[in-house]
Protein backbone atom coordinates (compact mmCIF):
# COMPACT_ATOMS: atom_id res chain seq x y z
CA UNK A 1 0.00 0.00 0.00
CA UNK A 2 1.32 3.67 -0.50
CA UNK A 3 2.21 4.74 2.84
CA UNK A 4 3.06 8.40 0.68
CA UNK A 5 1.74 9.47 -2.84
CA UNK A 6 5.39 9.66 -2.96
CA UNK A 7 6.44 6.34 -2.86
CA UNK A 8 7.75 4.76 -6.17
CA UNK A 9 5.49 1.96 -7.60
CA UNK A 10 6.55 -1.31 -8.41
CA UNK A 11 5.39 -1.46 -11.61
CA UNK A 12 3.87 1.11 -13.63
CA UNK A 13 2.39 2.16 -16.97
CA UNK A 14 1.72 5.29 -18.20
CA UNK A 15 -0.60 6.13 -21.36
CA UNK A 16 0.19 2.19 -22.40
CA UNK A 17 -1.73 1.51 -25.69
CA UNK A 18 -1.76 -1.65 -27.48
CA UNK A 19 -3.53 -1.82 -30.87
CA UNK A 20 -3.66 -5.07 -33.17
CA UNK A 21 -4.13 -4.75 -36.61
CA UNK A 22 -6.34 -7.85 -37.49
CA UNK A 23 -7.90 -9.23 -40.81
CA UNK A 24 -11.65 -10.05 -40.60
CA UNK A 25 -13.26 -11.24 -43.78
CA UNK A 26 -10.92 -9.58 -46.00
CA UNK A 27 -11.21 -5.98 -44.03
CA UNK A 28 -8.50 -4.68 -42.14
CA UNK A 29 -9.35 -3.53 -38.37
CA UNK A 30 -7.95 -2.17 -35.83
CA UNK A 31 -8.41 -3.15 -32.37
CA UNK A 32 -7.30 -1.21 -29.25
CA UNK A 33 -7.08 -3.82 -26.76
CA UNK A 34 -5.12 -0.69 -24.56
CA UNK A 35 -5.75 2.30 -25.12
CA UNK A 36 -4.47 4.64 -22.53
CA UNK A 37 -3.69 2.63 -19.37
CA UNK A 38 -2.46 4.61 -16.21
CA UNK A 39 -2.22 1.95 -13.47
CA UNK A 40 0.48 1.53 -10.49
CA UNK A 41 1.29 -1.09 -8.37
CA UNK A 42 2.80 -0.79 -5.28
CA UNK A 43 5.17 -2.96 -3.04
CA UNK A 44 3.42 -5.45 -1.09
CA UNK A 45 0.12 -4.32 -1.65
CA UNK A 46 -2.85 -6.49 -4.06
CA UNK A 47 -4.38 -4.82 -6.24
CA UNK A 48 -7.49 -6.56 -8.56
CA UNK A 49 -7.84 -5.69 -11.92
CA UNK A 50 -11.38 -5.94 -12.49
CA UNK A 51 -13.58 -6.00 -15.43
CA UNK A 52 -15.88 -8.29 -18.28
CA UNK A 53 -14.12 -10.22 -21.14
CA UNK A 54 -12.32 -8.22 -23.65
CA UNK A 55 -11.63 -5.14 -21.22
CA UNK A 56 -8.00 -5.62 -22.11
CA UNK A 57 -6.91 -6.71 -18.37
CA UNK A 58 -4.77 -10.31 -19.83
CA UNK A 59 -3.01 -8.04 -22.19
CA UNK A 60 -1.97 -5.57 -19.55
CA UNK A 61 -0.34 -8.69 -17.85
CA UNK A 62 1.22 -9.67 -21.30
CA UNK A 63 2.77 -6.60 -21.50
CA UNK A 64 4.11 -6.05 -18.04
CA UNK A 65 5.07 -10.17 -19.14
CA UNK A 66 7.30 -9.18 -21.97
CA UNK A 67 5.00 -11.03 -23.94
CA UNK A 68 3.45 -8.56 -25.79
CA UNK A 69 5.10 -5.08 -27.03
CA UNK A 70 3.30 -2.02 -25.97
CA UNK A 71 2.53 0.29 -29.42
CA UNK A 72 2.19 3.14 -26.97
CA UNK A 73 2.70 4.65 -23.85
CA UNK A 74 5.80 3.39 -21.30
CA UNK A 75 5.98 1.06 -18.68
CA UNK A 76 8.14 0.78 -15.72
CA UNK A 77 10.03 -1.06 -12.68
CA UNK A 78 10.52 0.54 -9.85
CA UNK A 79 10.63 3.99 -11.18
CA UNK A 80 12.99 3.05 -14.67
CA UNK A 81 11.44 2.46 -17.82
CA UNK A 82 11.70 -1.57 -18.22
CA UNK A 83 14.64 -2.44 -20.83
CA UNK A 84 13.82 -5.05 -23.39
CA UNK A 85 17.79 -7.28 -23.94
CA UNK A 86 18.45 -10.81 -22.73
CA UNK A 87 20.32 -9.32 -19.53
CA UNK A 88 17.82 -7.23 -18.59
CA UNK A 89 14.78 -9.70 -19.09
CA UNK A 90 16.36 -12.39 -16.88
CA UNK A 91 16.80 -9.69 -14.24
CA UNK A 92 13.29 -8.51 -14.90
CA UNK A 93 12.00 -11.88 -14.65
CA UNK A 94 13.60 -12.59 -11.54
CA UNK A 95 10.89 -9.73 -9.72
CA UNK A 96 8.04 -10.47 -12.11
CA UNK A 97 6.22 -13.59 -12.35
CA UNK A 98 3.00 -14.28 -14.58
CA UNK A 99 0.77 -16.82 -13.43
CA UNK A 100 -1.49 -18.29 -15.54
CA UNK A 101 -5.28 -19.35 -15.70
CA UNK A 102 -4.63 -22.49 -16.91
CA UNK A 103 -3.21 -24.68 -14.62
CA UNK A 104 -3.45 -27.86 -16.91
CA UNK A 105 -1.86 -26.36 -19.53
CA UNK A 106 0.84 -24.40 -17.70
CA UNK A 107 3.10 -27.65 -16.31
CA UNK A 108 4.33 -30.35 -18.59
CA UNK A 109 2.23 -33.38 -17.87
CA UNK A 110 5.06 -35.45 -18.58
CA UNK A 111 7.66 -34.42 -16.11
CA UNK A 112 7.70 -35.18 -12.79
CA UNK A 113 7.27 -32.27 -9.73
CA UNK A 114 10.97 -32.98 -9.40
CA UNK A 115 12.06 -31.89 -12.90
CA UNK A 116 9.67 -28.64 -13.27
CA UNK A 117 11.02 -27.31 -9.89
CA UNK A 118 14.31 -28.32 -10.18
CA UNK A 119 14.64 -27.05 -13.67
CA UNK A 120 13.76 -23.64 -12.98
CA UNK A 121 16.34 -23.55 -9.77
CA UNK A 122 18.95 -24.86 -12.01
CA UNK A 123 18.45 -22.48 -14.92
CA UNK A 124 18.10 -19.65 -12.09
CA UNK A 125 21.42 -20.83 -10.71
CA UNK A 126 19.41 -21.16 -8.13
CA UNK A 127 20.75 -24.55 -6.48
CA UNK A 128 23.49 -26.84 -7.35
CA UNK A 129 23.95 -30.64 -7.20
CA UNK A 130 21.07 -33.26 -6.72
CA UNK A 131 20.36 -32.69 -2.83
CA UNK A 132 20.03 -29.42 -2.95
CA UNK A 133 17.96 -28.90 -6.31
CA UNK A 134 16.05 -31.41 -4.38
CA UNK A 135 15.96 -29.96 -1.40
CA UNK A 136 14.88 -26.61 -2.77
CA UNK A 137 12.30 -27.94 -4.56
CA UNK A 138 10.88 -29.30 -0.97
CA UNK A 139 11.15 -26.17 0.52
CA UNK A 140 9.10 -24.57 -2.57
CA UNK A 141 6.68 -27.13 -2.04
CA UNK A 142 6.31 -26.67 1.86
CA UNK A 143 6.36 -22.52 1.14
CA UNK A 144 2.80 -23.33 -1.40
CA UNK A 145 1.51 -25.96 1.55
CA UNK A 146 1.96 -28.82 0.19
CA UNK A 147 2.66 -30.94 3.02
CA UNK A 148 4.52 -33.15 3.05
CA UNK A 149 6.59 -32.09 0.16
CA UNK A 150 7.92 -35.91 -0.04
CA UNK A 151 4.47 -36.73 -0.71
CA UNK A 152 4.38 -34.56 -4.05
CA UNK A 153 7.90 -34.21 -5.14
CA UNK A 154 7.89 -37.59 -7.16
CA UNK A 155 4.63 -37.01 -8.47
CA UNK A 156 3.32 -35.89 -12.28
CA UNK A 157 0.77 -32.95 -12.28
CA UNK A 158 -1.69 -35.46 -13.94
CA UNK A 159 -1.47 -37.07 -10.96
CA UNK A 160 -3.00 -34.19 -8.93
CA UNK A 161 -6.22 -31.67 -8.45
CA UNK A 162 -6.40 -28.57 -10.02
CA UNK A 163 -6.05 -26.54 -6.91
CA UNK A 164 -2.71 -28.53 -6.61
CA UNK A 165 -1.58 -28.16 -9.89
CA UNK A 166 -2.13 -23.86 -9.30
CA UNK A 167 -0.26 -24.17 -6.20
CA UNK A 168 2.97 -26.25 -8.30
CA UNK A 169 2.58 -23.17 -10.69
CA UNK A 170 2.96 -20.76 -8.11
CA UNK A 171 5.57 -22.63 -6.47
CA UNK A 172 7.44 -22.21 -9.50
CA UNK A 173 7.21 -18.97 -10.13
CA UNK A 174 8.48 -18.45 -6.18
CA UNK A 175 11.49 -20.26 -7.09
CA UNK A 176 13.39 -16.92 -7.77
CA UNK A 177 12.23 -14.97 -4.72
CA UNK A 178 10.05 -12.20 -6.81
CA UNK A 179 8.52 -9.45 -5.44
CA UNK A 180 5.77 -9.50 -8.07
CA UNK A 181 2.91 -12.04 -8.98
CA UNK A 182 1.03 -11.13 -11.83
CA UNK A 183 -1.86 -13.52 -11.61
CA UNK A 184 -4.35 -13.77 -14.34
CA UNK A 185 -7.45 -15.42 -13.25
CA UNK A 186 -5.81 -17.69 -11.51
CA UNK A 187 -8.97 -19.74 -10.32
CA UNK A 188 -11.40 -19.62 -12.94
CA UNK A 189 -10.63 -23.18 -14.09
CA UNK A 190 -10.34 -24.72 -10.83
CA UNK A 191 -13.58 -26.22 -8.78
CA UNK A 192 -15.55 -23.78 -7.02
CA UNK A 193 -14.32 -25.46 -3.42
CA UNK A 194 -11.05 -24.91 -4.08
CA UNK A 195 -10.70 -21.16 -5.03
CA UNK A 196 -10.75 -19.94 -1.61
CA UNK A 197 -7.72 -22.14 -1.03
CA UNK A 198 -5.54 -20.27 -4.13
CA UNK A 199 -6.68 -16.69 -3.13
CA UNK A 200 -5.67 -17.60 0.72
CA UNK A 201 -1.95 -18.97 -0.70
CA UNK A 202 -1.94 -15.22 -2.57
CA UNK A 203 -3.13 -13.84 0.73
CA UNK A 204 -0.42 -15.38 2.61
CA UNK A 205 2.42 -14.89 0.18
CA UNK A 206 1.88 -11.40 0.41
CA UNK A 207 1.82 -11.35 4.23
CA UNK A 208 4.18 -13.49 4.84
CA UNK A 209 6.68 -12.67 1.97
CA UNK A 210 5.81 -8.95 1.12
CA UNK A 211 5.37 -9.88 -2.66
CA UNK A 212 2.64 -7.56 -4.82
CA UNK A 213 0.17 -9.46 -6.27
CA UNK A 214 -1.95 -7.91 -9.47
CA UNK A 215 -5.00 -10.28 -9.66
CA UNK A 216 -7.15 -9.98 -12.79
CA UNK A 217 -10.37 -11.37 -12.48
CA UNK A 218 -14.21 -11.22 -13.35
CA UNK A 219 -15.30 -11.47 -10.13
CA UNK A 220 -15.96 -8.34 -8.00
CA UNK A 221 -16.31 -10.41 -4.77
CA UNK A 222 -13.25 -12.16 -4.91
CA UNK A 223 -11.60 -8.88 -5.87
CA UNK A 224 -13.31 -7.61 -2.69
CA UNK A 225 -12.32 -10.77 -0.38
CA UNK A 226 -8.61 -10.65 -2.13
CA UNK A 227 -7.45 -6.82 -2.60
CA UNK A 228 -6.46 -3.62 -0.89
CA UNK A 229 -7.12 -1.63 -4.19
CA UNK A 230 -9.18 -2.12 -7.17
CA UNK A 231 -8.57 -0.70 -10.61
CA UNK A 232 -11.35 -0.90 -12.83
CA UNK A 233 -11.04 -1.40 -16.70
CA UNK A 234 -13.63 -0.91 -19.68
CA UNK A 235 -12.80 -1.00 -23.40
CA UNK A 236 -8.72 -0.48 -22.86
CA UNK A 237 -8.64 2.39 -19.98
CA UNK A 238 -9.03 1.94 -16.38
CA UNK A 239 -12.36 4.05 -15.47
CA UNK A 240 -12.18 4.15 -11.43
CA UNK A 241 -9.21 3.01 -9.26
CA UNK A 242 -9.64 3.16 -5.12
CA UNK A 243 -9.41 1.33 -2.29
CA UNK A 244 -11.14 -1.80 -2.26
CA UNK A 245 -13.74 -0.81 0.53
CA UNK A 246 -14.04 2.24 -0.70
CA UNK A 247 -15.06 1.63 -4.57
CA UNK A 248 -17.49 -0.67 -3.13
CA UNK A 249 -19.44 0.85 -1.01
CA UNK A 250 -19.19 4.15 -2.78
CA UNK A 251 -18.45 3.68 -6.48
CA UNK A 252 -18.02 6.46 -8.73
CA UNK A 253 -17.95 5.26 -11.96
CA UNK A 254 -21.04 3.70 -13.56
CA UNK A 255 -19.74 1.43 -14.82
CA UNK A 256 -18.53 0.29 -11.62
CA UNK A 257 -22.00 0.61 -10.02
CA UNK A 258 -23.46 -1.57 -13.15
CA UNK A 259 -20.93 -4.05 -12.44
CA UNK A 260 -21.60 -4.34 -8.63
CA UNK A 261 -25.59 -4.25 -9.11
CA UNK A 262 -24.78 -7.05 -11.52
CA UNK A 263 -23.26 -9.27 -9.51
CA UNK A 264 -25.73 -11.63 -7.61
CA UNK A 265 -24.69 -10.50 -4.13
CA UNK A 266 -21.15 -7.84 -4.01
CA UNK A 267 -21.02 -9.07 0.00
CA UNK A 268 -21.07 -12.33 -0.86
CA UNK A 269 -17.79 -14.77 -0.79
CA UNK A 270 -17.90 -18.79 0.10
CA UNK A 271 -15.00 -19.18 -2.57
CA UNK A 272 -17.84 -19.72 -5.12
CA UNK A 273 -16.13 -17.16 -7.69
CA UNK A 274 -18.93 -17.17 -9.95
CA UNK A 275 -18.57 -14.06 -12.40
CA UNK A 276 -19.79 -10.93 -12.97
CA UNK A 277 -22.84 -11.22 -15.30
CA UNK A 278 -22.39 -8.46 -16.70
CA UNK A 279 -23.39 -8.59 -20.30
CA UNK A 280 -26.46 -9.66 -19.44
CA UNK A 281 -26.94 -7.25 -16.49
CA UNK A 282 -24.96 -4.21 -17.93
CA UNK A 283 -25.59 -4.56 -21.66
CA UNK A 284 -22.96 -5.58 -24.25
CA UNK A 285 -19.48 -5.37 -24.14
CA UNK A 286 -17.35 -2.73 -26.19
CA UNK A 287 -16.58 -2.65 -29.72
CA UNK A 288 -13.00 -2.04 -29.12
CA UNK A 289 -12.17 -1.73 -32.94
CA UNK A 290 -14.74 1.13 -33.19
CA UNK A 291 -13.74 4.98 -32.74
CA UNK A 292 -15.40 6.75 -29.80
CA UNK A 293 -16.21 10.36 -30.43
CA UNK A 294 -16.67 10.84 -26.17
CA UNK A 295 -16.93 8.47 -23.14
CA UNK A 296 -16.54 4.97 -23.93
CA UNK A 297 -19.33 3.68 -21.51
CA UNK A 298 -21.53 6.57 -22.97
CA UNK A 299 -23.46 3.87 -24.90
CA UNK A 300 -24.08 1.87 -22.17
CA UNK A 301 -24.23 4.14 -19.12
CA UNK A 302 -27.60 5.18 -17.75
CA UNK A 303 -26.13 8.78 -16.39
CA UNK A 304 -25.20 9.79 -20.05
CA UNK A 305 -24.88 13.48 -20.69
CA UNK A 306 -24.41 15.55 -23.67
CA UNK A 307 -20.61 15.84 -23.47
CA UNK A 308 -20.19 12.74 -22.56
CA UNK A 309 -20.79 11.72 -26.50
CA UNK A 310 -18.42 14.49 -28.18
CA UNK A 311 -15.46 14.60 -24.55
CA UNK A 312 -13.76 12.20 -22.95
CA UNK A 313 -13.26 12.31 -19.25
CA UNK A 314 -9.95 11.85 -18.07
CA UNK A 315 -8.70 9.85 -15.30
CA UNK A 316 -9.21 12.25 -12.12
CA UNK A 317 -8.05 12.28 -8.47
CA UNK A 318 -10.68 12.62 -5.94
CA UNK A 319 -9.44 12.28 -2.26
CA UNK A 320 -7.47 9.12 -3.28
CA UNK A 321 -9.79 8.03 -6.19
CA UNK A 322 -9.64 8.11 -9.13
CA UNK A 323 -12.12 8.45 -11.86
CA UNK A 324 -12.93 9.10 -15.86
CA UNK A 325 -16.43 10.46 -15.70
CA UNK A 326 -17.56 13.74 -16.30
CA UNK A 327 -19.79 13.15 -12.75
CA UNK A 328 -16.70 13.07 -10.71
CA UNK A 329 -15.44 16.25 -12.58
CA UNK A 330 -18.75 17.75 -11.56
CA UNK A 331 -17.96 16.80 -8.16
CA UNK A 332 -14.42 17.55 -8.07
CA UNK A 333 -15.52 21.12 -8.98
CA UNK A 334 -18.05 20.88 -6.26
CA UNK A 335 -15.77 19.97 -3.70
CA UNK A 336 -12.98 22.87 -4.43
CA UNK A 337 -15.58 25.58 -4.56
CA UNK A 338 -17.26 24.08 -1.37
CA UNK A 339 -20.77 22.89 -2.59
CA UNK A 340 -22.19 19.73 -2.10
CA UNK A 341 -22.92 17.53 -5.21
CA UNK A 342 -25.40 14.56 -4.77
CA UNK A 343 -25.68 11.81 -7.71
N1 LIG B 1 -3.13 -11.24 -30.05
C1 LIG B 1 -4.26 -10.57 -30.26
N2 LIG B 1 -4.66 -10.22 -31.50
C2 LIG B 1 -5.79 -9.53 -31.73
N3 LIG B 1 -6.63 -9.12 -30.75
C3 LIG B 1 -6.29 -9.43 -29.48
C4 LIG B 1 -5.10 -10.17 -29.16
N4 LIG B 1 -5.04 -10.33 -27.81
C5 LIG B 1 -6.13 -9.72 -27.31
N5 LIG B 1 -6.89 -9.18 -28.32
C6 LIG B 1 -8.14 -8.43 -28.17
O1 LIG B 1 -7.90 -7.40 -27.21
C7 LIG B 1 -9.05 -7.19 -26.42
C8 LIG B 1 -8.69 -7.33 -24.97
O2 LIG B 1 -8.40 -8.70 -24.71
P1 LIG B 1 -7.96 -9.24 -23.28
O3 LIG B 1 -7.74 -10.71 -23.40
O4 LIG B 1 -6.84 -8.43 -22.75
O5 LIG B 1 -9.28 -8.96 -22.40
P2 LIG B 1 -9.62 -9.49 -20.96
O6 LIG B 1 -10.21 -8.35 -20.23
O7 LIG B 1 -8.45 -10.15 -20.34
O8 LIG B 1 -10.74 -10.56 -21.28
P3 LIG B 1 -10.92 -12.05 -20.71
O9 LIG B 1 -11.37 -11.84 -19.31
O10 LIG B 1 -11.95 -12.64 -21.59
O11 LIG B 1 -9.59 -12.72 -20.80
C9 LIG B 1 -10.10 -8.17 -26.90
O12 LIG B 1 -10.92 -7.53 -27.84
C10 LIG B 1 -9.26 -9.25 -27.57
O13 LIG B 1 -10.02 -9.91 -28.55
Amino acid sequence: MPETTEQVPVLEARNLALHFDVHVGGDRKTIKALDGVDLKLYAGEIMALVGESGSGKTTIARVFSLIYKQTGGEVFFRGEPIKVSPRHEREYFNNVQLIFQDPFASLNSLKKISYILGRVLKIHGLAKGRKDVRQKSLELLERVSMSPAEAYIDRYPTDLSGGQRQRIAIARSLAVSPSVILADEPTSMLDASIRLDVLNLLKDLREEEGMAVMYITHDIASARYLSDRISVMYGGVIVESGPTEEVIANPKHPYTKLLLAAAPNPARFKGSGVAIPSEAAAGTGMDNSKTHGGCRFAARCPAVMDRCLSQEPALLELGGRQSACWLVEDEAQAAASGELVSH
